[in-house]
């Protein structure tokens, strides 16, 4: 092809057209190859604000990138000599070194958040078949090498969590407007966590980002009956269905076939603003005109299998004219592209030969290089940026635990409420024949609040975060562990510091045994309580799964918890068969450890007349040969409980606690890995 000299008018007004944001494609490019999405900086801020609102609709700016891939069609048993006889080189294929046909060969490729990508090529170059293997979806007739991954990780089917793939047909029902559409699908697809009004709502944000409010009442219609929404119209419509979820990568497949060319530029200019919004959007296209094609940001280039090219639409110019193909005056750049790859009939060695050297050319310029650097980058940051993630996870659940002030200032006034009644009901106790019972009511009820009140502030708030963590982790922005660790330590300081506000305050007044190594033995027991039972909420929260659930299974369990915690049933009279039971109680290890702690140095309980006249109206003192207890000894050999289990009980709290933060990571994980089959 000809260099005319005439190119420039046509490549600048390519250029300003195909701006992004005031920057030229040029630059978007270099700017987005550079950026980093990890949170930090301004998106750190802007991700911060965003968590208040709803969970799953949350988006999160990935980079998707594929290195290497290599797709060999599967060789089916009976036709294995065919498979093995496709020539080398056939059209859409040649026999890799196993003899299989290879369809796509080495293709590498990064899309940056905020980036829309023409995907072009001649029919049979690859297209649908790179897309169904960045997309994870229908691959069994094929053998797939190399890797796709997100922000660096590899995510595997977890793609479809946080992708949306828009397919080529357009399947609704005639009769229901566009509103009932988009609001069924609402209804069927969002996650189960968001209420029936967020997702009303999601509908109406999405119905006006995608332009359809003027025919959201409007019927659909089809062929058969009458005339309803239009072409254009329709297939914002599929975009909206898929958009409800708001994932933060977008797959779209020829969006713009059977569409004139103002409803084809339409469509790209929502994808266009999509894109600003920081989504990642690819898209196989066919034939798209020079208008279209200049509000895509790059372009990515297949021929037989392989890349041609891939970065702006002014780079692919540039590249191009460097090997003497230059885009004609007035010419279609996407045509010229499309056309100097095409395997033309009868020509086809001369073809194949331009397209070798086309895609060999490409392997050396910078663009290649730049998109190998990023792929690098992008896998270093996923493995060595673990502690940078647990360090912005910590700071993220620690942030959001303090914004939610209202929260925060219920539970403590929570715990000061609770505490304070527990404080006046048992107000000063006197350590007499009766106060002993009394003791031991109030330190089991101090035990059973720090159970309770811990167990249901998780339960009613981590199922929640759930869906949050699946999405997240779906992006391939963190590992489950990194995440329930930080999650675990920015949660830790808000755990301790309840219980020990509520013994400060419940110790004193109701005045257990009144020195301060007693108070803070009681305080560090309580606190391991509450930290038990954390994690307890933890375990029942990942198995449930949501907070209804979660609510209906938390009691009943930890009703028989509480059974055998010695105050209700006496150590020794626990039934054979519910022995197990009483070894899982926290109640039972924590109550002996309180009760050692209150009794142990307690030498006289005072028993019998002691030579005043009871007061009226109360009860006379029982005679001493009838006195239960004489000493703080009696009272523990009354419950069963001993001193020499001190050591056996703090361990058994500390292996409670640590093995249910076990059994819920393990939950956690098992979720984590369904969410991505
Ligand atoms: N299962 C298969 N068995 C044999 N060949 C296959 C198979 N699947 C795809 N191919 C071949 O691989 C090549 C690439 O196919 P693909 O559908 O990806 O091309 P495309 O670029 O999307 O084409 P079009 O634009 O026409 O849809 C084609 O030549 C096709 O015939």
């Amino acid at each position: 092809m000809a260099d005319t000299g005439e190119r420039q008018p046509l490549l600048s007004s390519h250029k300003s057209d195909n701006s992004y944001g005031g920057q030229t494609s040029d630059q978007h490019s270099r700017d987005t190859r550079n950026q980093t999405t990890y949170l930090g900086g301004p998106e750190r801020s802007s991700y911060e604000g965003r968590l208040k609102r709803s969970a799953s609709m949350e988006s999160q700016p990935v980079t998707l990138s594929w290195q290497n891939i290599n797709v060999f069609v599967r060789e089916k048993k009976k036709k294995k000599t065919l498979a093995v006889n496709v020539e080398d080189g056939a059209v859409g294929g040649s026999t890799g070194n196993k003899g299989r046909q290879q369809i796509i060969k080495d293709v590498s490729g990064v899309v940056k958040s905020g980036t829309l990508v023409a995907i072009l090529g001649a029919s049979g170059a690859g297209k649908s078949t790179l897309m169904n293997v960045l997309t994870n979806r229908n691959l069994k007739d094929y053998v797939v090498e190399g890797e796709v991954k997100v922000n660096g990780i590899a995510v595997g089917d977890g793609i479809r969590n946080i992708s949306a793939y828009v397919q080529q047909d357009d399947l609704f029902i005639g009769t229901l407007t566009v509103k009932e559409t988009l609001t069924f699908r609402a209804l069927l697809r969002m996650d189960r966590s968001i209420d029936k009004k967020a997702r009303l709502e999601r509908v109406e944000e999405v119905i006006l980002e995608l332009g359809l409010s003027k025919c959201a009442d409007t019927q659909i219609g089809s062929a058969v009956t009458k005339k309803g929404i239009s072409g254009g119209e329709s297939k914002r419509l599929s975009v909206a269905c898929e958009m409800l979820t708001n994932p933060p990568l977008l797959f779209l497949d020829e969006p713009t076939s059977g569409l004139d060319s103002f409803m084809a530029q339409n469509i790209v200019q929502t994808l266009q603003t999509m894109a600003e919004k920081k989504r990642t959007i690819l898209c196989n296209i066919h034939q798209p005109s020079s208008e279209i094609f200049a509000m895509f940001n790059e372009v990515l280039l297949l021929a037989e299998g392989r890349v041609a090219f891939m970065g702006s639409s002014a780079q692919a110019m540039e590249f191009f004219q460097r090997l003497n193909f230059t885009c004609p005056t007035n010419f279609n750049p996407a045509d010229f592209f499309v056309l100097t790859l095409a395997i033309r009939p009868g020509q086809e060695e001369e073809c194949k030969k331009r397209v070798q050297a086309v895609c060999d050319a490409f392997v050396d310029t910078q663009e290649a290089q730049d998109i190998k650097d990023c792929i690098e980058d992008l896998t270093n940051s996923g493995k060595h940026g673990e502690t940078a993630v647990f360090a912005s996870l910590v700071w993220r659940s620690w942030i959001s635990l303090m914004r939610d002030v209202v929260l925060f200032r219920v539970r403590v006034m929570q715990t000061l409420v609770i505490a304070l009644i527990l404080g006046l009901i048992y107000l000063r106790l006197d350590l007499d024949q009766k106060g002993v019972m009394n003791i031991n009511g109030a330190m089991f009820l101090m035990i059973t609040n720090a159970s309770f009140s811990n167990m249901f502030a998780v339960v009613n708030s981590f199922p929640n975060e759930l869906g949050i963590f699946l999405r997240e982790y779906g992006s391939g922005l963190y590992r489950t562990d990194v995440y329930y660790l930080a999650k675990s330590v920015a949660e830790f300081p808000t755990f301790i510091l309840l219980p020990v506000v509520f013994v400060a305050v419940t110790y004193w007044m109701i005045g257990l045994h009144e020195t301060w190594q007693s108070y803070l033995i009681a305080t560090g027991i309580v606190t391991l309580v509450a930290l038990v039972a954390v994690s307890f909420g933890y375990v029942i929260s990942t198995v449930a799964g949501n907070v209804s659930i979660a609510l209906a299974i938390g009691p009943p369990i930890l009703i028989p918890f509480m059974m055998f915690g010695g105050f209700f049933l006496n150590d020794d009279s626990v039934p054979v068969y519910f022995i197990w039971l009483k070894y899982l109680s926290w109640f039972k290890f924590a109550n002996e450890l309180m009760s050692v702690n209150q009794w142990e140095d307690i030498t006289s309980i005072p028993c019998g007349f002691n030579g005043t006249a009871p007061m009226p109206g109360s009860t006379p003192m029982p005679p001493a040969d009838k006195c239960l207890y004489r000493s703080g000894e009696d009272v523990l050999q009354y419950l069963s409980f001993s001193a020499d289990n001190n050591l056996l009980n703090i361990g058994l709290l500390c292996a409670l606690f640590v093995g249910f933060r076990i059994i819920s990571f393990l939950f956690l994980l098992i979720r984590a890995r369904r969410s991505k089959t």
